[in-house]
């Protein structure tokens, strides 16, 4: 069946259209159109409660939507889920797993459960799959003795037990520490390596940033943004030049004189290129504007362009801050 699907519409791994889950009056999700390419890691970002778990439970058939439409992998969902299923690995909000069971034994009894999975590999799989996540040594104690980081970890290596086209992963550093945080985000970046798509959850902007190639945004069930990071980073606005002087004054002065709209910050000046309102009118080169400015007689400590950062392109979209700590 999977040929059935127009030549363009395989290109994505997710696509849904108007997508809308409603609690009783509460529109969890409102009309999303999310569109994830093949290949991409993809971060589905936005603070708590903005329906990103709500989203990832309709696309793999775990709720129903209440309007619009999901494929993955080129199958209509929930339709097709039963043939698209074996091609996606999922970890979603905490995994359950026998306490009184090893990491190694709750794995063999999740293989067997797939009835795609040869069990004459099984014993292999299993070991490959704790491997992959750095439990190979935790994996004979029971896992009422894991820590969170561990278990979350056996999830993702129950999710890589069968080779995965998709994998959907529902905020999985959750729990983990900078260690387990960073063994995280290096997996997740050799498996897209491997040619695997990830769609991956998260509330932390920098994790998506470090790990993601592309990113959407929700806020209160609303998509708000949506591309690549290189497209995103350039819709911020225009960026700004910071001027480090002990003249103020007349670095504002000058700065002003040549069309940009200074404002002080501590011991610099900062200025946007393109005006206050950020329009795409070019201002002049930075080269330009420190001649300018020794020119007038300004002493520059120090001079640096800067970019807008995603964090206060995200912020000024969803009106929410983004806890960026790790
Ligand atoms: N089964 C449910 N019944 C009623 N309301 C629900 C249900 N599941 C989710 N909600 C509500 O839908 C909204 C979106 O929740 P969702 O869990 O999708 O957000 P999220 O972005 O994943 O947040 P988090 O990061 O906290 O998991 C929240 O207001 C939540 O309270």
């Amino acid at each position: 069946m999977g040929t059935a699907v127009a030549p363009g519409a395989t290109e994505l791994a997710i696509e849904t259209t108007a997508l809308t889950k409603r609690f009783g009056r509460q529109r969890a999700v409102d009309a999303v159109d999310l569109a994830v390419p093949r290949g991409a890691v993809f971060g589905f970002l936005g603070p708590n409660g903005s329906g990103k778990t709500t989203t990832i439970r309709v696309l793999l058939g775990l709720a129903s939507a209440t309007e619009g439409g999901a494929r993955v992998l080129g199958q209509e969902v929930p339709r097709g889920l039963r043939e698209v299923l074996p091609r996606v690995g999922a970890l979603v909000e905490g995994p359950a797993f026998y306490p009184f069971l090893s990491g190694t034994a709750n794995l063999e009894r999740l293989d067997t459960a797939n009835r795609y999975a040869p069990s004459a590999t099984r014993t292999e799989r299993v070991h490959r799959a704790l491997e992959r996540v750095g439990l190979s040594h935790a994996a004979g104690k029971r896992v009422r003795a894991f820590s969170l980081g561990m278990k979350q970890r056996l999830g993702i290596a129950g999710a890589l037990l069968s080779p995965r086209d998709l994998l959907v992963l529902d905020e999985p550093t959750n729990g983990l520490d900078p260690q387990g945080t960073r063994e995280v985000r290096s997996l997740v970046r050799s498996l897209a390596a491997e040619g695997a798509t990830v769609f991956v959850s998260s509330h932390l902007l920098a994790e998506v940033e470090q790990m993601c190639t592309h990113v959407a945004v929700m806020s209160a069930g609303s998509l708000v943004a949506q591309g690549s990071l290189a497209e995103l980073r350039r819709s911020g606005g225009a960026a700004r030049v910071r001027v480090r002087t002990p003249d103020g004054a007349a670095a504002a002065a000058e700065l002003a004189r040549l069309g940009l709209d200074p404002e002080p910050a501590g011991d610099a000046v900062l200025a946007r290129f393109g005006g206050a309102t950020g329009d795409a009118t070019p201002g002049p080169a930075p080269e330009t504007i420190v001649v300018a400015l020794v020119a007038a007689g300004v002493r520059v400590r120090g001079f640096a362009v800067e970019e807008p950062t995603l964090e206060e392109r995200f912020v000024a979209l969803t009106g929410e801050g983004f806890d960026v700590a790790q």
